[in-house]
């Protein structure tokens, strides 16, 4: 803080007089109070030390689920109380039938703004949004999305070559392979081909600038908060939008660590935007995302255009927001199946199978029908999706009085069956997606194993229908669902259906006990390892 200047000082010290006041006042007003949830562990961290200390990410969640039911509450900090919601009704109500009414709260905005500058992940709600969001649509078109198809299969046969070629041809019998770190290389290559028409060289060179920049960036920046940063950021509230972003500037690790990121990829992204409007003045074929952004802001009213720095800014989203996930689920699914070998070769002979076909009629690789044929396949990726949500909470906050409907009742504090909970103008509420994905009313008794059968038997029969895929919450749902859930679908089906036909995943010998860190993101790390970053080390043999 010692660098920053003395009037921002004296006005954060003002602004945190007024904080107290108004934290006083807000908690005279709790209409969520008759709502029952875990006692708080603190006066000044609430449940917050606890949420974010989980071991695996969900084991609190599932626990205060299964205690009770699909609405509960919980304390921020200060004592601050957030509505926790996994209801299916309760979230289609505040993602989708709303539209804007429950923007992010400011944490959630201000974070954004840290870690992508003024991209769309950061844009307020309503007419700033909705801008943003009309000029990226077009490039996130089924076709346009079909269309990278060929640039999924390339990276993942080159991903295939290379463990067959730096890896397993010195050890025929298998051996066992970091596999996050090698996915999250391909994806970032292939977000940056289809996102960008640029090679960011990830998988041919490690000590590439961007892709160490991104290495762990969530882990370093999210993870495992300090008291002292829980308690700012319950000041953020209060602070006008100038101050919040200089918070980027305050030299801490997690600070420190999302500005240098940031830095860079506008850096790239600004030689980038200038290279591509000169080009696309003479060639208008290019069909990369970031083509099809500048071509869609060019021809847009000058009232509904992007901003330089809104252009620049969205490089920094679709990295992020475009190549970890992806990466990380395709990891998920591998472990699984190396946890249900028989799954993994029912899944493997259907690929030989289509495989076959395809050579009989005479084509040289799968079609996107082929892959979405592929029934054991698609069930895997959905039950992954269901099973490791990336993107496990997401925060809201109400904008007005309101009343939230639940489609499953819930006892309140004084033993009455309640339907719908009203909640007060700046109310907190945490969208639990995890939880969500986990209801046995939803999914069924068995909702938290991993088994993919129950949609080849097609046994998921939702009563309330919400998210962008699947019924699932995983990509969000609403105004401000995963622009990118499509591309993310096609390009787990493509690599993960490469890799399933070349090798064979089985857990390693000494059985590391893998944990879902909460860190922004969910990851994988060895459980007494943290320290060594985001690892799933399996066995890997090729077939
Ligand atoms: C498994 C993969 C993915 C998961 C689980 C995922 C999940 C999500 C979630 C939960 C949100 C809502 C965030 C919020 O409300 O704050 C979101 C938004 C977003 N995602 Fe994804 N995502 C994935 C892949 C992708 C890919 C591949 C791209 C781009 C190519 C992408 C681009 C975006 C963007 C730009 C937004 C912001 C949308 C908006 O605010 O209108 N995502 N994603």
């Amino acid at each position: 803080m010692l660098d920053l200047p003395l009037s921002l000082i004296v006005f954060t010290v003002c602004a945190a007089a007024l904080v107290l006041v108004r934290l006083y006042r807000s908690r005279t007003h709790h209409s969520i109070a008759h709502i029952r949830g875990p006692p708080a562990k603190s006066m000044i961290m609430g449940n917050i030390r606890d949420m974010a200390y989980q071991e695996s990410v969900g084991d609190l969640d599932f626990k205060y689920m299964k205690e009770y039911g699909t609405a509960w509450r919980l304390h921020a900090t200060f004592g601050k109380p957030v509505l926790m919601i996994s209801d299916p009704k309760a979230l289609q109500h505040v993602l989708h039938k709303s539209g804007y009414m429950y923007p992010k709260t400011t944490q959630s905005t201000t974070l954004a703004f840290n870690i992508t500058g003024r991209s769309i992940i950061w844009a307020p709600n309503g007419d700033i949004h909705s801008r943003h969001r009309k000029i990226m649509n077009p490039a996130f078109t089924a076709p346009q999305l079909r269309s990278f198809l060929p640039l999924f299969r390339r990276s993942s046969a080159k991903l295939c070559q290379m463990w067959k070629d730096q890896i397993l041809s010195r050890t025929p019998e298998g051996t066992t392979v970091v596999v996050n770190t090698w996915l999250a290389r391909t994806t970032l290559d292939v977000i940056g081909e289809a996102a960008f028409d640029f090679d960011f060289g990830a998988l041919d060179n490690t000590d590439n600038e961007l892709m160490k920049a991104y290495e762990n960036m969530f882990a370093d920046s999210n993870m495992y908060p300090t008291v002292w940063n829980a308690i700012f950021q319950a000041f953020w509230d209060y602070l006008p939008d100038k101050v919040l972003e200089q918070v980027r500037h305050i030299p801490t690790r997690e600070y420190r660590r999302m500005q240098s990121t940031l830095r860079l990829f506008i850096k790239y992204s600004q030689r980038l935007i200038a290279q591509k409007s000169a080009a696309l003045a003479s060639d208008k074929s290019s069909k990369d995302v970031m083509s099809v952004l500048i071509r869609a802001n060019a021809s847009e009213d000058a009232r509904y255009k992007l901003s330089d720095e809104e252009m620049e800014s969205q490089m920094s989203i679709m990295t992020i927001a475009g190549h970890e996930t992806t990466a990380n689920t395709i990891t998920w699914m591998l472990y699984e199946l190396a946890k249900h070998p028989d799954y993994q070769d029912k899944v493997r002979a259907e690929i030989a199978l289509k495989r076959a076909e395809i050579i009989a009629r005479g084509d040289a690789d799968f079609s996107i029908e082929d892959l979405e044929s592929l029934e054991y396949l698609q069930a895997a990726i959905k039950e992954t999706l269901r099973y490791h949500c990336i993107v496990y909470h997401l925060n809201r906050m109400a904008s007005q009085d309101d009343t939230i409907p639940l489609a499953y009742p819930i006892v309140s504090a004084s033993g009455e069956m309640i339907s719908e909970i009203p909640v007060a103008k700046g109310q907190i509420i945490m969208l639990n997606i995890a939880a969500y994905n986990r209801l046995p009313e939803v999914w069924g008794a068995d909702a938290h194993e991993w088994n993919p059968m129950r949609y080849v038997e097609d046994k998921v029969d939702p009563q309330v229908r919400v998210g962008m895929y699947a019924n699932l919450m995983t990509f969000s749902a609403g105004v401000r669902g995963c622009i990118g859930w499509r591309f993310s679908v096609i390009e787990t089906q493509a690599i993960a259906a490469d890799l399933i036909e070349n090798f064979q995943f089985n857990l390693p010998e000494d059985k590391p006990e893998i944990i879902r860190v909460p860190a922004g993101i969910m990851g994988p790390m060895i459980k007494g390892r943290e320290g060594e970053g985001m690892k799933m080390p399996l066995h890997v043999t090729a077939v």
